[in-house]
Parts: C-alpha cells; structure tokens; sequence
C-alpha cells in the first residue's frame, strides 16, 4: 500500500506502534465480549446471588487494557501521520530543490504544486481513518477467533459471507478507483482553467469573445466534473450500503441458518449473535475507511512516483564542503555544448561547442536574436544546465559534482523572468550607506527603502521592481553578475544611465558582468561581445554591424 509506504518515510516505526496498539485494542475488547458472554452465561445458569470478583476484576482489567491503547491509538495516529506527512513535504521539496534544473524544467508546475498541498492535504484528511480501521480489522479477527471457539459451523459460515462481501466489495472498488482517477483528472484541468483564468485576467476582461471562450470551456468542464463527482459519490456509497447489507445477511444467517444444522446450538446462538453485532462497528470502520482510503491511497501514489521521477533527475552533486576562491583570472569553456532534454528531435536546438575565456573584470554584452541561445549560454554559464559536453573552469579547477554549487555562489544574477524577494535574504549585513547610494542611483529612494533587511516595499511598477532586483544582486557582493536583457523595460533615459553610470560602477567594483542585451546603442558601453546566431557564438567587434538595425 503506498499510503503506508508514504508515511513510514517519516517514521519507520509507525507500522510497528500501529500493530501493537491496534492488537490490543482489537484484541483487549474482544476478550471483553468473552467476558461479558461468560458473566451473561453463568447468570442464566446459576442466577445471581452474589458478585463474581474474578471476572468483575478481569473485565476492570481488560478494560483499562483496551482504553490505554484506545487512547494511545487514536491521540498518537494523527500526530504520527501530520509528522510523517511533514516529512514527507519536506523529502519532496528537498527533491525539487537537488533536481537538475533542465529536467525540472519538463515537469510541469502543476503536478508539482499537486503534489506538495493538494495531495497531502487529501492524505491528511483521510488518513486517520488508516488507525481506525486498522483496529477494527483486528477486532474482527479477534471476535472470529471467539467465534471459532464458539461454533466452527457458525465461523465458517461467516467466513463465506464476508468473502463473497469482500470479493463484490473489492471488484466495486476497481470501479470506483477508475472513477477517482477521473475525478482527480477532471478537478486539475478545473484548477488549470481556473489559474489560467487568473493569471490572465486582463486579457479575458478586454476581449469578450475570448471571455466566452473561455467561459464555455469551464462551464463544460465544471459540468463534467459535478457529473464524474455525483457518479463518484453515488459508487462510494452504493459501496458502503453494500458493505452494510453483507452484514445483515450474515446476522440472518446466524439466526436462521446455523441453529437448522448445528447441534445444540440454541446455546451458542445468543453468544454468536452478541459476537456479529458487536461486529457491527468495525466492520462498517472498515468499509467506510476501504472507500476513503482509496482516494487517500492514489494521492500517495501521486507523490511516490513523483518522489521516483524527481530522485530520478537528482542533480549529481557532492558536497563535500569544497569552496572556490573568491578570486580569479578567467572562466574558461573548453568545447561546450548543450541540448535541452526530452525536446523533439525535430525542433532541435543545439548550443555550441563554445570555447571561450571570460577574464576577470569584463564586462561582456551577449547579444543575437531571439531564439539565438542567449538565455540558454546564461544558464550553462550560471551552471544552472550541465554541459552535454566539453568542460568549464574556474581557472585551473574544472567544475564538477564536488564544486558546482560553490560555484554558483560566485554569481549574482538577475534572469529575464526573476524572482523579486522583498526580504534581502542570504545578505546577513547590509550598509546603510552603500544600500542609499544604491537607491538614489537607481531613483528609488522616493519611493521604497531598505529597514530590517528588507524592502519597505516591492509594490512598485515593473521597471522599478527590476532595479531593486540589480540592487540586491549588487548588494549580495559577489564577485561575478549576470543578467538578462536587464535593461528591457526601463525607459530611455535610464536605460542610458544604466549602461554608461551603473554597469561601469559595478564594474569598478571589480565584478566580472556577463550582460544579455538587445540594445545596439550602447555597445560600445561592453569591453567585449559575445554574438549568438542559432546557436553558434561568435566574438565580435563592439562596432559590428551584426545584431544592429
Ligand atoms: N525550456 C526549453 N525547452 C526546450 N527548448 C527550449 C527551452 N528554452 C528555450 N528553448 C529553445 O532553445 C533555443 C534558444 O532559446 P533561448 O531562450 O536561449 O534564446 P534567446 O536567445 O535567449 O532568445 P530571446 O532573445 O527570445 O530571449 C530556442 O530555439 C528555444 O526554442
């Protein structure tokens, strides 16, 4: 069951705790019955003239036996599972964080997202019922055993009913799995549309025919979602009526069946009938459980294979501690070359080889067109993406399991699609001073500012928002930056600005720059240019008419 392979991650000893607290609680109030039967039975013998200490002592006993590991089961269960759950969260995001970047990039952010909240909160929500049902199985079995004692005639007859029960249950329960596997299927295209729907807002509101489109294609899919809902439900509880019914006839056949063929069985008759209905809540525990579990269980598939794919794509990383010097004379690529993965053989792109020498302290424009490869040379140079082939070196050290992620500490960036934390997180002390500079060479000052290492705010416009991104780039101090068509949504004359005032006074710093840029007036601002067409790179004069309009 993948549902328990899932949470015994966290807690290796879950299973364990859970067998022995179920068996005695199963089987604790099992031998209660017993008791309550035999007490019942020497009444009905003997009358009662005075207190049988022995069985009163024994019942006081067992009980206290079976509470113990009532409340032991029940209070822990749901702590060890939210544990094991926790643990679960975090191995996969760990996995996310060590994937190899290019494959991850293939995976798709929903079965991601899927996995870490909506997944585990189904697994959370239902997972409960795992103790409990757990428990009554072993009630069950524990009463049957008494039953077995009682009549071997009765047990055997029970036995028949449950399996028959057992077997109509479990072929429903294919059926019913199918359809959970349609509704997850269905409720994520729901969630698609819906975020797609947000995301794209307005667009949706300034154009009504693409408003109706879209409204359509939800209302379709929101309609098939309530239809494969309702028939979910509706098999899940046929399932459990079915369930229910499989117990009454086995309480008739007791009471009419057994007695027809079994000797001196109206003596036993009430003691088995007491057994199958105390039988009655643990066997409807399981059937309800059987049922929930079920989608409980695909969600713990869900993550498994995702934990499998993502281990699958682990980034062959060691760290064993090896840091590079802050200092270098050159990043060198010797015969680099880079294919994205999993991408039609048809459409294929292919970067490099590229040899290349990057010194310490240039500032390098990398231009082309679009599709060119720039994006893709700056995710090998960040290391972000492994080189099919060839070899990069930080001087005379080559870069491989044991130093890539010292060296991607080396590289402040700010990427075309970055991400802006309003927290400057990762820079443990910041001078107010220098932060100011910052933010009056940028024209921010007016509007946000830096207290208790954050932003006062980011909710500023886009262009704003990409200069506090090259400040915390600038404010992290290391010693080579990259960014992506940095400049492309600043307005002229910052854009200006930009080239000839801020790069040189970064580079001042002595910070290596590597720039993506598509602005053919300010070349000249670069010591050197890097020029890409269809993948092949070429070293330029910063005058080539190449890449210019
Ligand atoms: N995630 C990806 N998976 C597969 N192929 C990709 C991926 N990203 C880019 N490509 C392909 O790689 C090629 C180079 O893309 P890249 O993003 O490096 O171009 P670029 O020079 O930065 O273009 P632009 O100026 O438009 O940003 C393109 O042909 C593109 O289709």
């Amino acid at each position: 069951m993948k549902l328990l392979e899932l949470l015994s991650w966290g807690d290796n000893r879950l299973m364990a705790r859970l067998a022995v607290a179920g068996a005695l609680s199963g089987a604790g109030s099992a031998v209660l019955l017993g008791l309550v039967n035999t007490a019942a039975e020497e009444i009905s013998d003997n009358g009662v003239d005075q207190v049988d200490w022995l069985l009163a002592g024994g019942f006081i006993a067992l009980a206290i036996v079976y509470f113990l590991a009532e409340v032991y089961l029940l209070s822990n269960i749901s702590t060890q599972i939210e544990q094991g759950i926790d643990k679960v969260r975090k191995k996969l995001l760990d996995q996310l964080a060590h994937a190899d970047f290019a494959q991850l990039e293939t995976f798709g952010q929903s079965r991601l997202f899927d996995s870490i909240t909506q997944s585990t909160q189904v697994i959370s929500q239902n997972s409960h019922m795992i103790g409990m049902s757990f428990r009554s199985l072993l009630l069950v079995i524990a009463v049957m055993i008494y039953v077995f004692w009682l009549s071997m005639l009765a047990f055997f007859l029970i036995i028949l009913v449950i399996g028959l029960g057992v077997v109509v249950y479990l072929r429903m329960g294919k059926t019913l799995t199918a359809w959970f596997g349609k509704l997850h299927q269905v409720k994520t295209e729901l969630f698609g549309k819906v975020a797609d729907l947000f995301s794209g807002i307005k667009e949706v509101r300034m154009w009504s025919l693409r408003s109706n489109a879209l409204y359509e294609s939800f209302r379709i899919n929101s309609l098939e979602k309530e239809q494969i809902g309702a028939e979910t439900h509706s098999l899940t509880f046929r399932q459990m009526i079915m369930g229910m019914t499989a117990f009454y006839i086995l309480l008739a056949v007791i009471v009419f069946i057994v007695p027809v063929y079994a000797e001196n069985f109206s003596t036993t008759i009430s003691k088995v009938s007491t057994a199958v209905l105390f039988m009655i809540g643990p066997i409807s525990t399981v059937v309800q459980a059987m049922t929930v579990l079920g989608s409980a269980e695909q969600a713990a598939q869900r993550m498994v294979v995702l934990s499998k794919d993502l281990r699958a794509i682990k980034e062959p990383i060691v760290d064993d501690g090896t840091k590079l010097p802050d200092t270098f004379k050159s990043i060198a690529f010797e015969d680099v070359s880079f294919t994205y993965p999993n991408r039609d053989p048809r459409h294929g792109f292919v970067l490099g080889p590229i040899s290349l020498a990057i010194k310490k302290g240039e500032l390098i424009f990398v231009t082309g067109g679009n599709g060119a490869g720039k994006s893709t040379l700056i995710k090998l140079l960040t290391a972000l993406y492994r080189p099919v082939s060839g070899t990069i070196r930080y001087d005379d050290i080559q870069l491989g399991t044991q130093n890539i992620a010292s060296f991607r500490n080396k590289i402040a960036t700010v990427f075309s699609d970055f991400h802006l934390f309003s927290d400057l997180h990762g820079i443990p002390e910041i001078d107010p001073e220098e932060a100011n500079h910052w933010l009056n060479l940028f024209e921010l000052s007016h509007v946000t500012g830096i207290r208790d290492g954050k932003f006062v705010t980011i909710a500023l416009s886009a262009g704003q928002r990409k200069r506090l991104g090259l400040i915390t780039a600038i404010l992290e101090h290391r010693p080579v930056m990259v960014l992506d068509e940095w400049a492309a949504d600043q307005d002229p004359q910052f854009r200006k600005k930009f080239y000839y005032e801020i790069l040189p006074q970064i580079k001042a710093r002595g910070t290596t720059i590597i720039a993506v840029t598509h602005d053919d007036h300010y070349f000249d601002a670069a010591d050197r240019r890097l020029h890409l067409e269809g993948g092949t790179l070429h070293e330029l004069d910063r005058n080539d008419p190449r890449g210019r309009i």
